[in-house]
């Protein structure tokens, strides 16, 4: 291969490999398939602490004190509800659009209310992230409610963040082994360094525009089934299976047709994704606590047979779809619930380029037309 030269730069297609600034919110280790948020590992932090811990972390840097974690509650609880002119607007969508839409327009929304949407300040966008963070459960929720044809439940302040979402979604707080786990994929779904969606909000937020324009554009990315989506993507293939026994046919019939598997592959772990076993045992006590062990099977099959044909392994998204489903989510409900936790993450990378921005512009390769003259007259 010849050396790159101006005429002929190198191309790092999809930017694979390249390193674009600092973080200091998370760091990813795939050579010893480790992830840490603020230095603390993911399992631990899956195993130990709420979402709403977790959430001050990115945040803040550290983990909330007693005191801290209260104040914290006081104001997330505070913020959940939706006004009613939000409410009216998100109502008028069609229902037969995807979720993802609702929520992208509803973050979009929330930002023409907020006589603040252009104050950059650290202050003013830690109280927008806190208020969608808070806000976001209300919308999925009502939506999910929309499309059977049901009532939205208001929040209750006097429940956690996670029971809070789920009594608003089934009317009821289910057991506590469905909480835990639920818990678990919020604290997993958190954070994940400079990936597309994330990426893409630090993009929005290096112009100098809003932290309610950034996470709308990190929405729409997010949406994408090689992102975020693919946890619906997962869910609809299984439903294909449907029985285990066919599973191993229909994984080489989709490697034979060259198309991807959902749910398996990573751009930056290629021996695993460290999050999987935490969400795999968390899908292990779903089916434990149902007596269904048909999607346990089925996961079994597909991940030891695309092992065998090509060494890919699941990523996050494998487990978390057949868990939303036994929880009971609708699957298009499933990547607006990464949403809810992604909100954490990318308002703390969106704080982190604003401390220390550079415009993110890279540069691109013409292999157009040569130039030529205009035909005129
Ligand atoms: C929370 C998240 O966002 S996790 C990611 C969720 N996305 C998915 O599950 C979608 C399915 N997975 C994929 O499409 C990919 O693995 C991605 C997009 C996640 C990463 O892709 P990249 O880093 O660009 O790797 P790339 O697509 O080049 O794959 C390298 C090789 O592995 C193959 N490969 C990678 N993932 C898969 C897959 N899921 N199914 C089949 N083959 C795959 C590719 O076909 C390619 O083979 P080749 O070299 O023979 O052409
Ligand atoms: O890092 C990535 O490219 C995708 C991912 O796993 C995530 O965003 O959680």
């Amino acid at each position: 291969m010849s050396a790159p030269t101006a005429e002929q730069p190198t191309i790092y297609k999809g930017l694979a490999g390249v390193v674009v600034d600092k973080t200091a919110v998370s760091k990813v280790v795939p050579e010893t398939n480790s992830l840490t948020y603020r230095g603390y590992a993911v399992q631990d932090l899956a195993q130990h602490c709420s979402f709403e811990q977790v959430a001050y972390l990115l945040w803040h840097g550290e983990l909330p004190t007693d005191v801290q974690l209260a104040d914290f509650s006081q104001k997330e609880r505070a913020n959940r509800r939706l006004d009613r002119t939000a409410a009216s607007i998100l109502s008028k969508i069609p229902d037969t659009c995807h979720p993802m839409d609702v929520v992208r327009t509803a973050i979009s929304f929330l930002g023409t209310e907020d006589s603040a949407e252009d104050d950059p300040s650290p202050s003013a966008n830690l109280a927008k992230s806190l208020r969608m963070l808070a806000v976001l459960p209300t919308i999925v929720a009502a939506d999910m409610r929309r499309r059977r044809g049901l009532e939205p439940i208001a929040p209750h302040h006097g429940l956690g963040y996670s029971e809070n979402f789920l009594n608003m979604v089934f009317g009821e707080v289910p057991d506590p082994v469905i909480v835990k786990a639920f818990e678990k994929s919020m604290v997993l779904y958190a954070e994940h360094s400079f990936n597309a969606s994330t990426f893409a909000a630090r993009v929005v937020t290096s112009t100098q525009s809003d932290i309610y324009s950034a996470v709308t554009a990190a929405i729409g990315a997010l949406k994408g089934s090689l992102h975020g989506g693919a946890n619906e993507a997962v869910m609809h293939d299984m439903i294909d299976i449907d029985r285990p026994e066919r599973a191993r046919e229909w994984l080489s019939a989709k490697l034979d047709n060259k198309d991807k598997v959902m749910g398996f592959g990573h751009r930056v772990y290629k021996n695993g994704d460290s999050r999987v076993p935490t969400m795999r045992a968390a899908l292990e006590d779903i089916s434990a606590h149902f007596g269904e062990d048909k999607w346990l099977t089925i996961y079994a099959e597909l991940e030891d047979e695309m092992g065998k044909r090509t060494g890919i392994k699941p990523n996050l998204d494998f487990p978390t779809g057949p868990a939303y489903f036994l929880m009971g989510f609708d699957i298009p409900a499933f990547t607006p619930i990464f949403v809810m936790s992604r909100i954490t993450g990318w308002t703390a990378h969106i704080m982190e380029q604003v401390a220390s921005n550079a415009l993110i512009r890279p540069l691109s390769a013409y292999d157009g037309q040569a130039q030529r003259s205009l035909a005129v007259g």
